[in-house]
């Protein structure tokens, strides 16, 4: 499976009382951020915003989402590849997931609440509500530190405006023996950012540049946030967009959710001028992230060592 390391992500303190843009706090923590994503593209954020209920609560959600019957389950559909019901697949027996899309608006999660129980479900629709929109504003202060690292501000309301949030959640089976198996094979992510929060069951590891795995490790009240490859390639390269799957052991069952920021549709992804120069020439040529996807999607997509390259690479 790849040599592992004893390397740990670095860890940032989101909890901060003061942490608000302008304070010396919001400063060190933002240079913090800069350099976990240009080394690792990812880290694990301490974050107490999420109440404990929620954090607890949203894995009762998830049991009782994924013990539906697989008919109800597959009412979740949709258009758009990976934002609906994924499972069954040969490939990767263990995983099952669901997407909720704009799971932080209260009106999105109660249809889709609806839909699986009919006489409704308060507690489910409340919970991954309120989990999605408090995640959100972690997004939302990751993006906010990496814009005003490189003296970008001037691009924060399109940057923010510019993207709708994806939550999907995941289950992976335990695989019920002492041998290591695969639940979700190694891939960079597609959109801006990455938020996962998962139970007690480790199997997430990142790949380091090196080509080593670290095991991510996180604490029950810490998040693993990530960058994929379109802020890759709106930051030109600056930021790194890290390989990572998830290997699992034993009995038990590994649930995780992820929050995902995504470029909209019709929304062209193009670097910053400031960010182009002699040392650093344009890496990838603009482009829609929903036609990235239907591209990554295809079997040349599949089968490409970088699609982002492959598809757009200068
Ligand atoms: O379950 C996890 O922690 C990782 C999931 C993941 O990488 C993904 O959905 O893109
Ligand atoms: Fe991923």
């Amino acid at each position: 499976m790849g040599s592992e390391t004893t390397v740990r992500l670095p860890v940032i303190d989101f909890s901060k009382p003061d942490l608000k843009p302008g304070s010396a706090e919001w400063d060190s923590v933002r240079a913090n951020v800069r350099q976990a994503l240009e080394e690792f593209g990812c880290f694990e954020a301490k974050f107490d915003k999420v109440p404990v209920e929620i954090r607890k609560g949203i894995f009762s959600a998830l049991e009782e989402l994924f013990d539906l019957p697989l008919e109800t389950k597959l009412r979740n559909s949709s258009k758009k590849p990976f934002h609906g019901y994924v499972g069954q697949y040969p490939q990767v027996p263990l995983y099952e997931s669901m997407g909720v899309d704009d799971a932080n608006i209260m009106e999105n999660v109660k249809s889709l609440t609806n839909s699986f129980w009919p006489q409704g479900n308060q507690t489910f629709c409340k919970t991954i509500q309120s989990f999605s929109e408090q995640v959100s504003e972690l997004d939302e202060t990751i993006r906010r530190m990496v814009l005003e690292s490189f003296g970008l501000e001037k691009y924060m309301d399109e940057h923010m405006n510019s993207t709708n949030y994806l939550l999907r959640v995941m289950k992976y089976k335990g695989p019920q023996t002492t041998e290591t198996k695969i639940g979700l094979h190694a891939h960079t992510d597609k959109n801006i950012v990455t938020i996962l929060f998962q139970n007690q069951v480790e199997g997430l590891q990142v790949q380091t540049k090196d080509g080593k795995w670290i095991n991510a490790k996180p604490s029950p009240d810490s998040f693993i946030a990530m960058i994929g490859d379109s802020f890759y390639a709106w930051t030109n390269g600056r930021l790194y967009s890290a390989n990572h799957r998830v290997v699992m052991t034993g009995n038990e069952a590994r649930y995780s959710a992820g929050l995902f920021s995504i470029p909209k549709g019709g929304y062209i992804i193009k670097a910053p001028e400031v960010l182009v120069d002699e040392k650093h020439p344009l890496l990838f040529k603009p482009f829609d992230h929903v036609e990235f996807l239907g591209f990554y999607y295809t079997e040349a997509g599949q089968r490409a060592q970088s699609a982002l390259n492959t598809y757009c690479g200068v």
